[in-house]
């Protein structure tokens, strides 16, 4: 411990008398996080000679009882119960002839909840990858031919499925894009009243940035990155960007998966799935197809499996933006075999060197410039460490600091019986959008296809303003002080955006009467007729997702937004339709209720 304290030292000169006193005084996170780095620095010094069986985290006793309980629960009808427990028996089972029956059993399982796409998927798996005994195999043959000639007839009942592509599929991971699918459409979705027209194929495709930016490749052409002294590095407009406008769409450069959602999304794509395959080695992470899981084993499952191993002994759980942080080091490191390489490096051998990105040239997401000059708000370690487990321990706690500043909640929408949710399901940092600033006026929109993010401009945006994201602290749900102690206690500054320096109210208390409403051109030159219709229709029609409420949100908001000042309700409420809006055409969920494993969950929230 006493070498790691070394590095924290720079941190701590002025506020403490003695490491020891200090360390009684630190927040428990933040001792965990000095557990972690610690524990990585043991891993670190050991990672060549750390002899690992792959079978440490997998226990038979554990899985044969996950998977008597899951008969139990289906015999008593709860279904998701027994979905839940096979899932538990699959991901802990040591022995592969033992996961073979196991998955054959949820194959078996899932046929009979109806989830006819799943079931094959696990069939397939039992055919290709693991051989399970020759009565399971041929049982499992009749009902694979069984469950495609219902999920034909369930598709073709569908009126969404008429397209040949997802009929008749065989191969699994394509068969796992139809299971999204057929998920997303599978009932008719009761809340969209206001629909005339649907475009299944508007919905499922990942939106594209109609002007490419040759500099930044995930962004349009009408932002670029600026810099000033306070914030540093910000998002700019440089041309005039409409309300609804596509900004910035891509995939994260890493994510973490919160532990709730482990056993219904994949760990690396996050995309919700009842057939989710095991790691080989570990019991913390399940994938949806082979791809996925090989993904995440070359870019940082390889090594996190033997920490994960290291983890679980010493009780500390590794989750959330630790577990980014913990990613981000092994992606830097690929999967620490170049941490020698990356500490004697001339710049990054130091964690804190500050080497800035030259924004005249292709900025590229997966280079390692954008990793390392991630914002992380301390400026504390900056000796130059001598031992290979300093390194790793202050690069890592500096991930873990950049994790917090820069993380973005991913979510998904959930369409439950008689309401709609949204569901948080981890945390990712997006290689672009990190470098915007907050304000509790935020003028973006965000939304996710599985973890893809998808950002948009939410009213028109000036070229030569800036692009503000929501750190989760908006002027409409929270107070001034609220705000104000969260930003600075999170993310070290004071917000300056109007909403704080006018101290505007809270949705609830915003002004609603049009006749009084403060106007940014003179009130002769309004259509106050026009206004009134608009308003009425926005009423009438809210929520609704169709293509034309969305483009009539649009108009609306544009207007409102060239007319009359903020702060203003009509604003607001425009804004809340037009967010929720996107966000069921980008990633629409729609629950079967039984085959749910965690419905109660979202119901009682
Ligand atoms: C996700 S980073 C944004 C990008 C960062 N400015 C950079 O240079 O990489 C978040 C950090 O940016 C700074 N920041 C964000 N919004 C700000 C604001 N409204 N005023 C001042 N600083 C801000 C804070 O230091 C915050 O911790």
């Amino acid at each position: 411990m006493s070498s790691f304290f070394s590095v924290i030292n720079p941190w701590s000169a002025e506020k403490m008398r003695s490491v020891s006193e200090y360390f009684t005084l630190l927040h428990p996170d933040v001792r965990l996080r000095i557990g972690v780095a610690t524990v990585y620095a043991n891993v670190a010094r050991k990672h060549h000679k750390l002899r690992f069986d792959g079978q440490n985290l997998k226990n038979s006793k554990l899985s044969l009882k996950y998977k008597n309980k899951s008969v139990k629960k289906y015999t008593r009808g709860k279904k998701d119960e027994a979905l839940k427990n096979i899932i538990l028996s699959i991901s802990t089972c040591p022995d592969t002839y033992k996961l073979a029956i196991a998955i054959g059993s949820r194959s078996l399982l899932l046929h009979l909840i109806g989830d006819y796409i799943s079931a094959i998927v696990d069939a397939n798996r039992i055919f290709e990858l693991y051989k399970g005994p020759p009565n399971l195999i041929q049982l499992l043959r009749e009902e694979k031919r069984e469950s495609i000639t219902l999920l034909n007839k369930q598709l073709r009942d569908d009126e969404h499925y008429t397209r040949k592509k997802y009929l008749n599929i065989t191969d699994p991971d394509e068969f796992n894009d139809a299971m999204f699918l057929s998920r997303l459409f599978y009932k008719k979705m009761e809340f969209r009243t206001h629909e005339t027209k649907f475009n299944v194929d508007n919905w499922l495709k990942i939106p594209e940035v109609f002007y490419k930016n040759a500099l930044l490749p995930n962004a349009t052409s009408k932002i670029n990155i600026s810099k000033d002294e306070i914030k540093k590095r910000f998002i700019k407009a440089v041309d005039n960007i409409e309300t609804g406008e596509i900004l910035i769409v891509e995939k994260p450069l890493v994510s973490a998966l919160d532990p709730d959602r482990m056993l219904t999304h994949c760990s690396f794509c996050f995309v919700r799935c009842t057939s989710l395959m095991p790691c080989k080695l570990c019991t913390v992470a399940l994938y949806c197809s082979q791809k996925c899981y090989d993904k995440a084993l070359k870019k940082y499952h390889t090594t996190e499996c033997r920490i994960f191993q290291f983890t679980e002994k010493k009780k500390l759980t590794v989750v959330g933006t630790k577990l980014v942080a913990l990613r981000l080091f092994l992606i830097c490191t690929d999967n620490g075999r170049l941490l020698r390489d990356l500490m004697n490096h001339e710049v990054y051998g130091n964690p804190c060197s500050n080497k800035d990105f030259n924004f005249d040239q292709p900025f590229h997401p997966k280079d390692y410039f954008n990793i390392h000059n991630m914002e992380d708000n301390y400026e504390f370690l900056t000796k130059k460490l001598s031992e290979l487990e300093e390194f790793a321990g202050s690069l890592l706690l500096k991930f873990w600091l950049c994790s917090i500043v820069n993380c973005h909640g991913v979510s998904e929408f959930v369409h439950l019986p008689n309401k709609l949710v949204e569901v948080q399901l981890g945390v990712a940092i997006y290689p672009t959008l990190r470098f915007a600033s907050h304000s509790c006026n935020q003028n973006i929109s965000r939304f996710f296809h599985k973890n893809y993010i998808v950002v948009r401009s939410c009213r028109p945006i000036a070229a030569g303003e800036e692009v503000f994201d929501n750190y989760g602290q908006s002027y409409l749900t929270k107070t001034l002080e609220e705000r104000q102690e969260h930003l600075q206690r999170n993310y070290f500054f004071e917000c300056k955006c109007a909403a704080c320096e006018e101290n505007w109210p809270l949705v609830v208390d915003l002004p609603s009467d049009f006749s009084k409403a403060e106007c940014k051109i003179p009130k002769e030159q309004i259509n106050m007729k026009q206004v009134e219709e608009w308003s009425k229709k926005y009423h009438k029609i809210s929520p609704a997702c169709s293509d034309e409420a969305l483009y009539f949100f649009y108009t609306y908001i544009t207007f409102l937004h060239k007319t009359f000042r903020q702060p203003f309700k009509e604003h607001a409420l425009v804004e809340i339709s037009m967010v929720f809006s996107e966000g069921m055409r980008g990633n629409y969920y729609n629950h079967k209720k039984e085959i749910l494993l965690d419905v109660k969950d979202y119901v009682l929230k």
